[in-house]
């Protein structure tokens, strides 16, 4: 019955690392009320990468904070796998954050007085656990750090210490990373040679990657660019080109354009 397995994989949907259902995120009151997200749904599949794009202002940290349990929605519902965190309190937000999740941020956020190795292992040893050895030989080899794990923070390049952040977010084997414009503060070089090891978490390690970024070449290393603007998704492409992708950030700003106008 070869045939009908390979029916049934064709048919089977593909997982879902993170789910947002008609989530609404307001900020304020009266007049300075400010509606950040409008009915944002969206399946973050797991085993690929993601990019969220879109004009500033537009929503994008707003929902990644959302969908990482680092902030509430106003309306709907966020799952991480199967797990609706919509109505957890902050205790079980952060043992959600510090066993299933892993972050990178534009700025590193390195200790300076620990080793690379520390800082890697640090989020462990703060859950008292150990990294698994295997595991931990494989990102240390992906990422490219091995003859810098004795090294601190400042004797490392920008690029090499957002790797070390890259791998700190790998080395508890979470079920998604969040990574919030990891390219930010680095020049083109090592800014490739971040998302290349990105890219390959997800080709290699089978990890599920979520990146917000301005850069339209960051987000060709992306499977699929979902775009925002005024609070929704108003646009999304897979397998993006750094043509196809610009092409969509111009008839995002083109006003009078069905975007725009939905943006209204
Ligand atoms: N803590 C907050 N309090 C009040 N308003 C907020 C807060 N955080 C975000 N906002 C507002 O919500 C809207 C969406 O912001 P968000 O940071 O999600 O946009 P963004 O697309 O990530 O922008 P950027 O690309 O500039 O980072 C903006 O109007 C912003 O001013």
């Amino acid at each position: 019955m070869e045939g009908s397995t390979v029916a049934s994989q064709a048919v089977s949907p593909a997982a879902v690392a993170a789910r947002a259902v008609g989530v609404c995120k307001t900020y304020g009151g009266g007049e300075t009320e400010v509606a950040a997200l409008r009915g944002v749904d969206l399946d973050i599949t797991a085993g690929k990468f993601t990019a969220i794009m879109g004009p500033s202002g537009s929503g994008k940290s707003t929902l990644m904070h959302c969908l990482a349990g680092l902030d509430t929605v106003t309306e709907g519902d966020v799952f991480i796998g199967d797990t609706s965190i919509t109505g957890m309190n902050d205790k079980q937000l952060t043992t959600l954050r510090r066993d299933r999740i892993g972050f990178i941020f534009q700025q590193f956020n390195l200790l300076p007085t620990l080793t690379a190795q520390e800082n890697i292992e640090l989020p462990l040893a703060i859950a008292g656990r150990k990294p698994e050895a295997e595991w931990f030989e494989q990102v240390i080899g992906k990422v490219g750090l091995r003859d810098r794990l004795h090294h601190r923070p400042s004797q490392m390049s920008g690029g090499q210490q957002q790797r070390v952040a890259c791998a700190r977010a790998l080395v508890s084997k979470p079920e998604i990373v969040f990574a919030d414009e990891p390219t930010g503060n680095l020049d083109s070089r090592a800014g490739a040679d971040v998302l290349d090891f990105l890219r390959t978490s997800v080709d290699d390690l089978g990890q599920t990657i979520v990146m917000v970024t301005h850069d339209p070449v960051a987000a060709t290393y992306a499977d699929r660019v979902v775009f925002f603007a005024d609070g929704r998704i108003v646009n999304e492409l897979e397998k993006p080109t750094a043509e196809t992708i610009l092409d969509t950030l111009k008839e995002i700003d083109r006003p009078g354009s069905p975007v725009s106008a939905a943006r209204s």
